[in-house]
């Protein structure tokens, strides 16, 4: 099987090697531990998307990404800090940034920036595989993490969730199917991304989300990831009871990321 995942998580074993020559694994947890003021700034992930929809709202989490591996180059003018002040006047709940640099051109300086330019809740999306990326995405001042069903086995996924979770992060765990929501249910995290885009075909139809909410406890809160595109899609989520949305390319393609979130979900 060489479809893109597979290349994408031979890339990271060999980043993550790399990264721990740079800095070894007990220094990088040491130095995250130890550090106070990291620890207090911590914002919540999940408390601000229930917040949002609490009040009635969609909550929104809006991407920052550049590019992709199925799109090329999506945001030719990336300013990560613009991006983020954008999503953040224009109600977006919490941000997702990118950090993977060779499939999505994202790096760990554009979660620094688009962080410290509003206070919005931020995820690290990459593709995690190893506690060291966890206690890397802390370092860098990210609040949950991303972890996706079809590149982790059951015991290395509760281990990365425990790990986030004693951070004091929150967990975004991702599905596409019915047997990756049955792995992804016996974790703790009460956050549940349904991507719509498969990560081997890059096909995408928002029925994946619609297909497996039957199978979804009440005390879990749905996020339907990807392919949204229009008002009509927002509509139909929501008829269904889905309200938390993470949204990429929709808004990176427009002039003014935060206004077309404005109108999308109006
Ligand atoms: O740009 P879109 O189609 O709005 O999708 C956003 C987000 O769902 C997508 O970037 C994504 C979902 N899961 C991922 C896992 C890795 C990288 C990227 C992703």
């Amino acid at each position: 099987m060489s479809d893109i995942l597979n290349k994408i998580l031979d890339v990271k074993a060999e980043e993550i090697r790399a990264a721990k020559k740079q800095r070894d694994f007990a220094s990088l947890r040491r130095d995250v531990e130890t550090d106070s003021e990291l620890r207090s700034e911590l914002r919540s992930f999940e408390g601000s998307l229930r917040d949002k929809i609490a009040a009635g709202h969609a909550g929104v989490i809006a991407e920052v990404k550049k590019a992709s591996p199925s799109k090329g180059v999506i945001r030719p003018d990336f300013r990560p800090a613009d991006i983020a002040v954008s999503y953040a006047q224009h109600g977006a709940a919490c941000l997702s940034v990118l950090t993977d640099e060779q499939f999505f051109q994202g790096a760990p300086d554009y979660l620094k920036q688009a962080r410290a330019a509003c206070s919005l809740p931020v995820i690290r999306k990459d593709f995690m595989v190893d506690i060291y990326q966890v206690y890397q995405a802390r370092a860098w001042g990210a609040d949950a993490i991303l972890l996706i069903v079809a590149a982790l086995d059951h015991g290395l996924m509760a281990e990365l969730e425990a790990c986030a979770h004693e951070l004091g992060m929150s967990v975004l765990v991702e599905v596409h199917d019915s047997a990756e929501l049955d792995a992804a249910l016996k974790l703790k995290t009460r956050l549940l991304g349904i991507n719509n885009r498969n990560l081997r075909t890059f096909e995408t139809t928002l029925d994946t989300t619609l297909g497996l909410l039957p199978r979804i406890p009440p005390e879990k809160l749905v996020v339907t990831e990807s392919a949204i595109a229009t008002p009509d899609d927002v509509k139909r989520m929501r008829d269904a009871d889905v309200h938390a949305f993470l949204v990429g390319e929709a808004f990176m393609r427009a002039p003014e990321p935060g206004v077309e979130l404005a109108r999308l979900f109006a």
